[in-house]
């Protein structure tokens, strides 16, 4: 009788409760690159390395269709999201989001935000105290939405609050059953009942929408059906370009907290060096947590390095494990963005946001715009000035996702240098 066959005790609690540090510890334990286990009432192997990732994305092997589960669907994704589709079905719906990878789309979604940024920095200095987190999701919903062309919606001001307090509650919830969670399903039932509405009226010419904007370009995609998404599902992929849009808040706490604990990466990186912001926004990716592990079913019986792997069997590749691998980054828990300057960031090596092709796979089609804002944001993070007073700079490990616990709150923000300095330029000091 093999390990899969045998009646292996349901680990979903103890998933739940340990959190990032689950799989890892449990592929320390096993000593290899396999973890055996059962998961959802499933037998489940979970793997990790390189060769584990393109044996992963190939369709062949591992399918989405019914293997996330409903409480993640129904808070993170939204039902009939990309995320849940295979084949000819998959490929259809990603060419609505492969514009996305492009340099142009990057660069006006940067600037969108950068300027929402310089737009709210000078109000932060008159605070008493500010939530780095809280604010980051502000800044970046009005950029993301002035970029896809998506009104902010009802709220006080003009509704970026309220909308970013829904983004951030869809992504803050999706791990947990707790009352996150139902924060989580109420924000999205609102936002997705509200962007439907507004399809709706784009589609009956109540609404103009530019032609080659996000907005324009769901309302006018059709499925593998040749159909027109229907007024939900566009809604579901609006917010699928928003609300991960919105999650580079979590990078830019992570950011602010690598600048406080390690100041000399500061000095290099207000200088605006290019390569420099690159390397270090893939350091912050990869350093720290945010996606623990990606699933799928497998679609016939499979073997991964002789393991047999059951047809229907949950398959896991292990994100954060793969990350902090001691084979592929030596010494995975130091903090060096140097190491992108040695060597490039190979893509089914460094897979916080999945690995293989965006074109071909599941792999997120939003990395290039990640790497862009963070670029954009942590250079400008570091040439402001601020105190940061005492508070709990933890991350816990335990909670999907994380962050440090306070949002990292600073005080007496001043903007002392030229933010405005392109990249490449030595901001004055
Ligand atoms: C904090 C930044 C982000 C992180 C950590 C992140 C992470 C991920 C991960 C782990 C996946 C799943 C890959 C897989 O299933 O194999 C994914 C998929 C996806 N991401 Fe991102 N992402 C981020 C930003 C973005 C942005 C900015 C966009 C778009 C504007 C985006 C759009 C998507 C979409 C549409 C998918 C589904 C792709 C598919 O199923 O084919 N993401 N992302």
């Amino acid at each position: 009788m093999d390990a899969l066959s045998r009646p292996l005790t349901d680990r979903t609690l103890f998933a739940l409760a340990e959190g990032y540090a689950w799989l890892p510890n449990r592929m320390r334990e096993s000593g290899g690159r396999v973890v055996r286990t059962r998961l959802m009432g499933r037998p489940t192997v979970a793997l990790r390395g390189p060769d584990a990732v393109r044996f992963f994305y190939d369709e062949r092997h591992v399918r989405r269709t019914g293997a996330l589960p409903e409480p993640v669907v129904g808070t993170l994704f939204g039902h009939g999201a990309v995320h849940t589709l295979d084949g000819e079905a998959h490929r259809a719906r990603k060419e609505l989001f492969l514009p996305l990878l492009h340099g142009d789309r990057v660069a006006g979604l940067a600037e969108e935000v950068a300027r929402a940024w310089d737009e709210a920095v000078p109000e932060w200095g008159g605070r008493p105290e500010v939530v780095l987190f809280d604010e980051v999701s502000v800044v970046l919903t009005r950029g993301v939405c002035r970029w896809a062309g998506v009104p902010l919606g009802e709220g006080d001001g003009d509704g970026a609050e309220a909308l970013a307090r829904d983004l951030v509650a869809m992504i803050d919830g999706f791990a947990t059953l707790g009352p996150r969670h139902w924060r989580a399903r109420r924000a999205r039932g609102r936002q997705e009942d509200r962007l439907a509405r507004l399809v709706e009226d784009v589609r009956s010419g109540g609404v103009a929408a530019p032609e080659d904007s996000v907005l324009g370009r769901v309302c006018r995609h059709r499925d593998a059906s040749g159909e027109p998404l229907d007024a939900r599902t566009a809604a579901v992929e609006l917010l699928n370009v928003i609300r991960p849009t919105v999650a580079v808040s979590w990078f830019l706490s992570f950011t602010a907290h690598a600048l406080h604990r390690w100041p000399e990466i500061r000095e290099r990186l207000r200088t605006g060096d290019a390569a420099y912001a690159t390397a270090f926004t893939h350091e912050v990716r990869r350093f720290y947590p945010f996606a623990p592990f990606l699933g799928g079913h497998a679609v016939t019986d499979l073997t991964w390095e002789g393991e047999r792997i059951p047809a229907g069997a949950l398959v896991l590749l292990d994100v954060y494990g793969q990350n902090h691998d001691e084979k592929l980054w030596g010494d995975p828990y130091a903090f060096r963005p140097q190491r992108f300057l040695e060597r490039p960031a190979e893509s089914d090596e460094l897979i916080p946001q999945g690995g293989g092709d965006p074109r071909a796979g599941h792999r997120c089609p939003g990395e290039n715009l990640t790497i862009g804002l963070l670029e954009t944001l942590a250079v400008r993070l570091a040439r402001l000035t601020y105190a940061v007073p005492e508070q709990d700079l933890s991350i816990p490990l335990g909670r999907i996702p994380t962050r440090p616990r306070s949002g990292f709150v600073v005080t007496d923000i001043a903007d002392v240098t030229d933010a405005h300095a392109p990249a490449g330029r030595p901001a004055a000091a």
